[in-house]
């Protein structure tokens, strides 16, 4: 087994870097073009707080989907688990993670899952506030939180490039809308969805979400629990059946804990109990997952051992339970 370090990190950044030209650059996001290509970073952060950092670690880029994990959890707090699953399934799925066909074709009352995008607009929308605005900043308030990085914020060019490019969300939430499944206002389900979205944040941040998943939802400045166990338990359930939409088994069994990914080509991962893993490789496969990330995530779960269902000595398993 390797051990952790930020000369491991390098080295397994070079190793995975070729893999970013098998994607291509999502160029519906602004100044995602080919520069973006062959970017690779990754950060660390251990349940004791060490970071450990690599390659384009301060590369920011929005988070796109890997924001669904937020709007889960606070929704699962304002509303707790039998609520919000009534809004949605929990079952993987599939399809693309934009998919329309699903939403006729399975169970008209609700979308499979809070990790694709119809659920998602489902979820974002049970989050509580008087407007919308106040709904996003709370959203924003409880990332700043879990983060500790009170300069996170929405990017106004990526916000408008969302409202622009919107059109298969608009078709989700008024589709859901029609069957009922969406029962609050749809252009301010939309308009809370694009935003949440549209937040900026590099490889730390997204390791310090996962971190926050891995030692059980405590705040990172003064260990304040802020989400019980049994709500984190379902958003890493539902992370590793559906986080990485219809590569989620393949995710499960090369890589073997929950991750979540975006298509600005961020992923979020959680190793329960040990660390948080943020990484940001734009190039992305037709699946909407960055293709040199995860061959990074394959990489490090292998050399550190790191798969829930392996021997990793951090289970504290034996060589004879391989
Ligand atoms: N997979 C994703 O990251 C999807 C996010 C993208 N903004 C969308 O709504 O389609």
């Amino acid at each position: 087994m390797k051990s952790l370090s930020h000369e491991y990190l390098e080295d397994a950044i070079e190793d995975s870097r070729p893999y970013a030209s098998k994607g291509t650059v999502n160029k519906s996001l602004p100044d995602f073009d080919g520069t973006k290509q062959d970017l690779l970073g990754i950060s660390i952060i251990t349940n004791d707080q060490t970071c450990y950092s690599g390659g384009d670690s301060k590369q920011y880029v929005p988070m796109q989907s890997t924001s669904k994990i937020i709007s889960l959890m606070l929704a699962l707090h304002d509303f707790g688990k039998d609520r919000v699953f009534q809004a949605v399934g929990m079952e993987p799925m599939g399809d693309f993670f934009n998919s329309i066909s699903q939403l006729e074709s399975y169970d008209t009352s609700k979308p499979f899952n809070p990790m694709i995008n119809a659920g998602a607009i489902a979820v974002s929308a049970l989050i509580k506030g008087h407007d919308n605005k106040n709904r996003f900043d709370r959203y924003l308030k409880f990332l700043r939180r879990i983060t500790n990085n009170y300069d996170l914020d929405l990017d106004e060019k990526v916000y408008e490039a969302e409202i622009a490019n919107g059109s298969r969300n608009r078709a989700l939430a008024y589709f859901m809308h029609s069957t009922g499944s969406l029962v609050s206002d749809v252009e301010e389900a939309l308009d809370l969805y694009f935003r949440i979205n549209s937040v900026m944040m590099c490889c730390e941040d997204f390791a310090k979400v996962g971190t926050f998943l891995s030692r059980g939802g405590r705040a990172p400045d003064n260990d304040e629990k802020l989400i019980p166990p049994h709500h984190l338990r379902t958003v890493k359930a539902i992370m590793m059946t559906s986080g990485m939409y219809n590569s989620s088994g393949r995710y499960a069994v090369e890589v073997g804990f929950p991750c979540k990914s975006g298509v600005s080509g961020s992923i979020i991962g959680v190793v329960p109990g040990i660390m948080g893993i943020g990484i940001v490789g734009p190039a992305i496969d037709e699946k909407g997952n960055s293709t040199a990330g995860g061959a990074l995530l394959r990489k490090i779960s292998q050399d550190l051992e790191l798969n829930m269902f392996g021997t990793g000595h951090f289970y504290g398993r034996t060589p004879e339970d391989r």
